[in-house]
């Protein structure tokens, strides 16, 4: 890290760090296990996905996609989506703390924050020259995900996408900010809301520290607010029970348990599968 000036010459640099504030420390070792954890668990590289903006479906391709069947398109946003989580439930299992947490908060926390740092993590994804988004493979325009039939949901989420990447979120601002969006202690249903606040807090001031450090605090008024994110989840659970209601049996045996558990069961039942 970076020179730090002794804030007392006279002490020589042992004493200094026994005496340094140990919290400090501590904050800084959780800023580094948080940006770890979500370079092993970012599902892409962001350099990848920075080369790969050059590869844009053309016309056919999207004509393809347009002649897709509702619940074909459906299906694959739904397969995309628990793929995406996967690698957001592993990224939460490796944040300091979290597995402290009992099975039931664990649970609670990644069912109402696992699609918001997804939401955020896309924006990585997104190339705001052309609003397009990485979708299988190549880079496409919204007008790919048509055969859906929720353009209104589809256009929410390129606005959002297109607003936080003009904040050009560094990977570990990144990193820290999914680790809040996560650690929320004002869930309803947390019983130990003493540990999760705990560790809300010094996330917090992880990331305080990591803004102030990089002179960054400025986007602290531009990143989405929690209203923001929790309307976009809000109307993508919204739609995913219309379609669930008129395709029932597509969604109870073609997508994934994981997605069905998350997205169309009803909010308080707690019978996550293992
Ligand atoms: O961006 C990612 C990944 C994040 C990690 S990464 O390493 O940066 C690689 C990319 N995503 C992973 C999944 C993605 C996803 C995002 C939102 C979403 O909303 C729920 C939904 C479900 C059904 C119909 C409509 C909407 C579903 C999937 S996606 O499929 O790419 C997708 C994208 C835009 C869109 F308009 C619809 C789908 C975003």
């Amino acid at each position: 890290g970076s020179e730090q000036q002794n804030p007392c010459p006279d002490m020589n640099h042992h004493t200094f760090l026994e005496s340094a504030d140990p919290c400090m420390t501590e904050i800084e070792n959780l800023t580094q296990n948080v940006w770890k954890s979500h370079q092993e668990t970012c599902q892409f590289h962001v350099e990848d996905l920075q080369l790969l903006r050059g590869l844009i479906f053309t016309r056919e391709e999207v004509a393809i996609y347009h002649q897709k069947p509702m619940e074909e398109m459906w299906e694959r946003c739904a397969w995309r989506i628990t793929e995406a989580i996967q690698y957001v439930v592993e990224f939460a299992k490796r944040v300091d703390g979290f597995m402290t947490l009992c099975q039931n908060d664990q649970i609670v926390l990644l069912k109402a924050g696992a699609m918001e740092v997804i939401l955020v993590r896309m924006c990585r994804a997104f190339n705001c020259e052309n609003n397009t988004v990485f979708f299988e493979g190549k880079y496409a325009g919204p007008e790919i995900f048509h055969s859906l039939g929720c353009g209104d949901l589809i256009s929410s989420i390129f606005s959002f996408s297109q607003a936080l990447s003009e904040v050009q979120l560094t990977e570990q601002e990144i990193a820290l900010f999914s680790a809040l969006l996560l650690m929320n202690a004002n869930h309803p249903w947390i019983q130990e809301k003493g540990k999760v606040t705990r560790l809300q807090c010094d996330l917090t001031t992880a990331f305080k520290q990591l803004l102030k450090t990089h002179c960054r605090e400025g986007i602290l008024a531009k990143l989405p607010s929690k209203g923001r994110l929790r309307s976009l989840c809000q109307e993508h659970v919204n739609r995913v029970r219309l379609f669930r209601d008129s395709h029932p049996v597509i969604v109870h045996t073609l997508f994934p348990p994981l997605y069905q558990e998350l997205f169309s069961s009803d909010p308080d039942s707690q019978s996550i599968t293992q």
